[in-house]
């Protein structure tokens, strides 16, 4: 009996809507188009009063020219963890040089959310178009979408702090999965390579507390675009880096590449013609990034304006005795980017860029210099990176030889305090050697360089002293004669 009732309903329903579909084909056949498309749109309007979700839809691309959006890009990676927990059937993207994978739900796919308490959900989709070129094969143009469905009544929640909480979370997701890249320019033209440098701060030999500092102070800028905004300045913090040779300058600017995951722009200011090249340079670079401006004081004569005007007049007088300059010194001289150039676009250009950027310059000498360009609110923090000291070796022994302690150490503690080597030098005697009881001579050899430095700046030291007595002793003469009735 039952089984007769359910298969008479099943019946029924099946006319019902053979029936219903019989009279939507006449009502497509035979109504006038108006007619047609104002009973839709009554019908969508009754559907959403009844309907209490709100559906927010983001295309893959957007705009005229069909750019891929950036918002886009940031949901998918964004719904990449609860995508591959929840979706069945999913898409994976291979990145980081092959070294991770990014998950993505595969289309037509929900997963679901929450946000404060609030339910939502996401739904990849695609809408496929046919192609109108004439093509032996068929072409379909397909277009992916998000669809975000929640209840209306929280739609000051989602579309506002939800939506900015997804865009910022993918963005931040995206900079962390994504290969970073070392430019440098040639002309106005940035060229890359993947940046794989392996320096950390970890690995940077330096003072615990000078590290830290560092390292704080990084991390405390890359965590302030709400301050920046709040005071109205460029989202910008500046760096000199100074002291003599392979104390580790650019070994620093690769670690804080590292730590903060900021692309490196090693900006050559010689190859740079004018300041119109320059803006296109700096606009051009992405936005987290480091601009780096090596041995500043060798780039050009970014003294400024000043001292410009004397040296053409000096070089006025002397153009015809000069003998012709090499091809780098006469690239700098034909460069005419000014110091004003450079300093008037590092503080107003990023304010309208937006994005994070640090500026790095390095010197080996800092006194040449001029104070306007290193002053604070330009170069907001000056470090100086000096000789090995020991907290310095201990980090390079552990690095290189993979010692926290041994019976020399003492000993290198002295010579360290006496003589001035710098990491890159000690860093040389703690290399590798194949030979038995590795540690020991390398420790040994670096014993036997420090104590030759030591004497050598021992017997400088003396030659330098009897010279100023000797250039004393005449001047002392001169005086009494002259004094002498
Ligand atoms: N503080 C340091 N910590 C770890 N390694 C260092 C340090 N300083 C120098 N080195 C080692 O010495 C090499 C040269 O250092 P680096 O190029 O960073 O020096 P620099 O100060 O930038 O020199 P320059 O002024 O000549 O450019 C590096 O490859 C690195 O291995």
């Amino acid at each position: 009996m039952i089984h007769l009732k359910q298969g008479d309903m099943l019946a029924q329903v099946g006319s019902v809507v053979a029936c219903l579909m019989f009279v939507w084909a006449m009502f497509k056949q035979y109504f006038p188009y108006e007619l047609r498309d104002r009973l839709e749109k009554y019908n969508k309007r009754v559907f959403t009063f009844v309907y209490p979700y709100i559906q927010i839809k983001f295309h893959e691309f957007t705009g005229e020219r069909l750019m891929r959006s950036e918002a886009y890009s940031a949901i998918e990676t964004y719904l990449s963890s609860s995508s591959s927990m929840q979706a069945k059937r999913l898409k994976a993207e291979v990145v980081k040089n092959n070294q991770a994978l990014v998950l993505s739900m595969d289309d037509h796919e929900e997963v679901a959310d929450e946000f404060k308490g609030v339910k939502l959900w996401w739904v990849s989709g695609k809408n496929a178009f046919k192609s109108q070129t004439l093509s032996f094969y068929q072409v379909t143009d397909e277009k992916r979408y998000y669809k975000l469905k929640f209840h209306k009544r929280h739609r000051d929640l989602i579309i506002g702090p939800y939506l900015n909480h997804v865009l910022k979370e993918g963005r931040a997701l995206k900079a962390k999965n994504r290969q970073r890249k070392l430019y440098t320019n040639n002309g106005s033209y940035w060229s890359h390579v993947v940046f794989e440098h392996p320096a950390t701060f970890k690995t940077l030999a330096m003072e615990p507390e000078k590290k830290k500092e560092i390292m704080d102070d990084l991390i405390t800028f890359s965590q302030s675009e709400e301050f920046y905004q709040r005071i109205g300045r460029a989202w910008k913090r500046g760096y000199l880096l100074y002291g003599p040779p392979g104390t580790g300058k650019s070994t620093m600017i690769a670690a804080m590449a590292n730590l903060l995951n900021y692309d490196i722009y090693d900006l050559e200011l010689t190859a740079v013609k004018d300041n119109t090249e320059l803006r296109k340079l700096l606009i051009e670079t992405s936005r987290k990034s480091i601009v780096v401006i090596e041995d500043i004081d060798c780039s050009l004569d970014l003294t400024g304006q000043r001292r410009k005007k004397k040296e053409e007049e000096k070089e006025g007088d002397e153009k015809e005795q000069k003998p012709k300059l090499p091809k780098e010194e006469r690239d700098s001289k034909n460069s005419q980017v000014t110091l004003s150039g450079l300093l008037n676009f590092i503080d107003g250009l990023w304010s309208v860029c937006g994005g994070e950027r640090l500026i790095v310059f390095t010197t080996n000498f800092v006194e040449k210099l001029d104070p306007a360009l290193i002053r604070k609110g330009r170069m907001d923090k000056h470090i100086e990176l000096s000789y090995c000291s020991f907290e310095a070796f201990k980090v390079l022994a552990n690095n290189y030889l993979q010692l926290e302690s041994h019976q020399l150490f003492a000993k290198i503690s002295d010579l360290l305090g006496e003589a001035k080597m710098t990491p890159a030098d000690v860093a040389e005697h703690l290399m590798p050697k194949i030979v038995p009881g590795n540690a020991q001579v390398c420790l040994e050899s670096l014993i036997g360089a420090l104590e030759t430095t030591k004497e050598k700046a021992k017997l400088k030291a003396e030659k330098k002293k009897h010279e100023r007595r000797k250039h004393r002793q005449p001047k002392r003469k001169q005086k009494r004669q002259t004094t002498r009735p």
